[in-house]
């Protein structure tokens, strides 16, 4: 039987797509827009401060197209804090005017191809700040799901350990070129959503999206063992762009 590789898993991922209710945004009065503006900046200062504590993290996109106007990702120790957070937006007066979209659960992840000789790797202090990320403000975000293909004789899941590694290890040689302009966040959701992997990209140039998405697509990993799912591409919304993002 062909052996599983062992991952090291950190926090559990909500991506929570939604749409604003242009039409009912419009018809509010003025106070109800401030109030509901006041109780999404109020939210947003509460998971800054879990962010600030290092007990989560979170990030506002602005997606670009008619799949979802906004993304927020957020990233929590439990999924009982992700559906936490998930009730108080929809609570919220904002969350009135914010009609769920599309939304993605599963965890951070990263996994063992590479020998390591230390018994608890997930606790070098490297390999934990990658677990439970503070995920990089970068101006752009890129969110896809994936799987590994498992048809005739294109099938990841009957691929030997090493062979699995030594294809992930090409693909990582690939992802090193675009240091320092592209980062990337791999969750797994094998078991709790439709797809095996979110993929979440980072860059300060979305032409970097392309151009690293379209040079992975020659490595054997994708080319025979990936499939994709609907993409996101966004723009990043700080707490102080908000105000100006919904004025009428
Ligand atoms: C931005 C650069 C970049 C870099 C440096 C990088 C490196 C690495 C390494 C070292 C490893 C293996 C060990 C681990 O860390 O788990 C991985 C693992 C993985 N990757 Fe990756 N990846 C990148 C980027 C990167 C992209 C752009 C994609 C999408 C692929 C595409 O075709 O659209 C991707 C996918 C994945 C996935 C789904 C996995 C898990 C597969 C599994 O079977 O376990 N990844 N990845």
């Amino acid at each position: 039987m062909v052996e599983a590789v062992e991952t090291m898993d950190g926090w559990y991922s909500l991506h929570d797509f939604r749409t604003v209710d242009w039409t009912s945004w419009k018809l509010a009065t003025e106070d109800e827009r401030k109030e509901a503006i006041d109780s999404l900046q109020h939210l947003l200062v509460k998971w800054d401060k879990v962010e600030d504590g290092k007990d989560g993290s979170h990030a506002l996109y602005n997606i670009v197209g008619q799949k979802a106007d906004l993304m927020f990702m957020f990233l929590r120790p439990t999924t009982n804090e992700l559906a936490t957070i998930e009730t108080e937006l929809n609570k919220s007066k904002m969350g009135e005017f914010l009609i769920p979209a599309h939304s993605y659960v599963s965890i951070v992840e990263l996994s063992k191809y590479r020998p390591y000789k230390e018994e608890h790797p997930e606790e070098i202090p490297e390999i934990a700040a990658r677990l439970k990320p503070i995920l990089p403000k970068w101006e752009h975000v890129c969110f896809y799901p994936m799987d590994r293909r498992r048809h005739g004789d294109e099938n990841w899941y009957t691929l030997e350990k090493d062979v699995r590694g030594k294809l992930l290890y090409e693909h990582s040689m690939t992802g090193r070129k675009y240091a320092g302009k592209v980062s990337q966040i791999i969750t797994g959701s094998i078991g709790l959503d439709d797809w095996e992997w979110g993929v979440t990209l980072f860059a300060h140039d979305p032409l970097q999206f392309k151009k690293i998405v379209y040079e992975m697509r020659f490595d054997e990993v994708s080319s025979k063992y990936g499939e994709f799912g609907e993409f996101f591409v966004g723009n990043h919304l700080p707490n102080e762009a908000i105000a100006t993002y919904l004025e009428i």
